[in-house]
Parts: C-alpha cells; sequence; structure tokens
C-alpha cells in the first residue's frame, strides 16, 4: 500500500492563548496538488513548520509518506522541499553556492550537487545570476530563488507557503508553470494561497482551514458547486413583478436592470428547468447568463468569524 505524502492526525500546538493546530486532521495522496486555504492566523504556516521539524506538536502525529516527522526527521526532511514565506537566505555567498550546500545538507555529493543547483537555476530562470548574492536579486527573482532552492534537493513532496504573494502577473503565471510541471512528473504539492483563482487553477483538492481546524477538503469545482449561482434571463417582455417559480434550489427571485435574475445552488443543473417553468407561464427567454459562484464566495461563507457577529452583537 502506498503511505499518503501527508498524514496529520490530532495535531495540535498552543501558543500561549492561541490554539494554532486544534486537533488537525488532513491526508495528502502521493502525486496530488494540495491546496491549502484560510484567513490570517488560521494556521497553515504552523502545520508546515510541523512538517519540516520547525515547530514541536504538542500532541498528534504528522507523516510524510510514512515517516513521522519527529521519530524519523532526517527521512521525512530529505523529502520534503519548502519554499517558506518568509526568506530565510545565506546572504552572504553567490546563490549557486547557496544551493550547493542545500543539497549537501540533504546529503548529495559535491559533483551532483553542483549539477542539482545549476538546473534548479535554470529550471527557475536565473542562471545568469548565479554568481550573485541573494540580497542583490530583485523581489521577483528572490522568489524564484526561494523555488530553486527547494527544487534542489529533489523533493517528492514540494511545500509552498504563499509562492506568488506579491509578484507580478508575469512572475506568477512563469511560477505556477514550474510548479505544475514538477506535479505533472509526480512531485506532491503543497500550496498555501490566499489567491482563490490560484487554487481553483492549480489545485486537484483543496481544504479549507480556519482556527486550527480543517473544516472542509474537497476539489475547487465541488467547493463552488456549494456556492449559490446567479441566473440572468432576459425576457421578451418584462414582467412588472418577479414570477414565481416552482423550481428545487432557487433561493431568491428579482427583477433587475438586467432582466430577471434567479439566485440558485449549482446554476447549471436548474437553469434547464427554470427556462421550461417560465415558458409554461407563457414568457418568452430572450437570452440566458449564468454568472458561476466563484471559490472566493464559497471560502468566505465557510470561513466567516463567529466571533465578529459575537462582537457585534454584544
Ligand atoms: N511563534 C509563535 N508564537 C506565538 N504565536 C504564534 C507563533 N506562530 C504562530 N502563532 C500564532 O498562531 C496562529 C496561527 O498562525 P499561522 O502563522 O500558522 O497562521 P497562517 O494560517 O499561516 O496565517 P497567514 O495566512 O497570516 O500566514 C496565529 O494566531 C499566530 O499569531
Amino acid at each position: 500500500m502506498t503511505e499518503p505524502a501527508i498524514r496529520a492526525s490530532g495535531l495540535q500546538k498552543r501558543y500561549g492563548d492561541v490554539q494554532a493546530l486544534d486537533d488537525l486532521e488532513l491526508t495528502v495522496e502521493q502525486g496530488e496538488f494540495f491546496g491549502l486555504l484560510g484567513p490570517n492566523g488560521a494556521g497553515k504556516t504552523t502545520f508546515i513548520n510541523t512538517l519540516v521539524g520547525l515547530v514541536h506538536k504538542d500532541a498528534g502525529t504528522a507523516e510524510v509518506f510514512g515517516f513521522d516527522v519527529e521519530d524519523d526527521y532526517r527521512e521525512a526532511r530529505d523529502r520534503i522541499g519548502v519554499a517558506p514565506q518568509e526568506f530565510n537566505v545565506d546572504r552572504f555567498f553567490p546563490i549557486i553556492e547557496v544551493l550547493e550546500h542545500k543539497a549537501g545538507y540533504h546529503g548529495i555529493g559535491r559533483k551532483e550537487a553542483r549539477e542539482r543547483a545549476e538546473d534548479a537555476l535554470k529550471t527557475v530562470g536565473i542562471w545568469d545570476k548565479r554568481d550573485t548574492r541573494f540580497d542583490w536579486l530583485s523581489g521577483g527573482m528572490k522568489r524564484r530563488f526561494v523555488l530553486a532552492r527547494a527544487l534542489v534537493s529533489d523533493p517528492d513532496l514540494l511545500i509552498l507557503d504563499e509562492p506568488t504573494a506579491g509578484v507580478d502577473v508575469q512572475l506568477r503565471h512563469d511560477l505556477w508553470d514550474i510548479i505544475n510541471r514538477m506535479n505533472d512528473a509526480g512531485t506532491t504539492i503543497l500550496l498555501t494561497t490566499h489567491y482563490i483563482e490560484e487554487a481553483e487553477r492549480l489545485c486537484d483538492r483543496v481544504a479549507i482551514m480556519d482556527d486550527g481546524q480543517k473544516v472542509e477538503v474537497a476539489t475547487p469545482d465541488d467547493l463552488m458547486a456549494r456556492g449559490t449561482d446567479t441566473i440572468v434571463l432576459e425576457l421578451a417582455e418584462m414582467p412588472r413583478t418577479a414570477p414565481r417559480l416552482d423550481v428545487e434550489g432557487i433561493t431568491d427571485i428579482e427583477l433587475t436592470d438586467e432582466g430577471l435574475a434567479v439566485t440558485a445552488m449549482g446554476g447549471s443543473q436548474t437553469a434547464p428547468a427554470i427556462m421550461r417553468e417560465l415558458e409554461a407561464k407563457g414568457h418568452t427567454v430572450n437570452s440566458l447568463e449564468i454568472r458561476r459562484a466563484s471559490l472566493e464566495e464559497v471560502f468566505v461563507d465557510m470561513t466567516r468569524d463567529d466571533r465578529e457577529y459575537a462582537e457585534v452583537s454584544a
């Protein structure tokens, strides 16, 4: 039986009053492109740091390809490449040497380390900067370099903590291409992001975290199907009041300047029934547009902070 790339069970971590991880359960299968979403402070970075041995959990277990992150630290750590949110790079050496050291740290011999370092710099497109110090790279090049450093040990699990935060559109697409190619070649990816579009485009499944717990795991499509879509219908003759429609899944019907706006769960499935019902009632539908819920809307709904309501009502 193949072990999952990540298996976390009952993970707990507390900082003073803050329960950063609260009984977290999460499994990521080998080869998946897995997204970890959640508002600021949800516990995403704490979880990643637990996997790579930077945070000692209070309770629970975490395994990487079947290796316990604490008891089998070396085996687990050597399988992970991580591009952290905060840059923690040796600033005094040419970047190619930083990569060689990193490969050496993972037990890779000198000659191969050199080759790996060269390949990694070429993969991320900063080969011409190989003799430059990290501090002298531009912001975008620093992002590329941090990814190269994660790749240099040829990891089975690549962890990317907000890899595209604050980068321009071109670099974002470049980084997506590189990461996608890694995933196509079999590398498991764990990605945290605040860009919902990024999760929608890249991830096979996403977990939504809040308050140190997993709220939900699903494919981006499944999550979006849980949101409400708006179907805007232009009728040959607009009625003076919104017609009543007896179709399952409808949550609201409104007359707007654009036409009849019907809000429904799973818009693409409900639309034909809405059309039939309208035509049966004597209306002629000239055009129909389905505006799908975004993953962002579903995400915001799922992680809306109950405490906000408590404060408002207090
Ligand atoms: N070293 C620490 N000492 C004290 N509190 C910490 C420490 N690290 C994290 N926390 C707290 O734990 C909680 C979870 O933080 P974490 O960084 O894991 O969240 P996150 O989901 O990665 O957030 P973001 O999206 O902002 O990066 C937060 O309330 C944070 O303030």
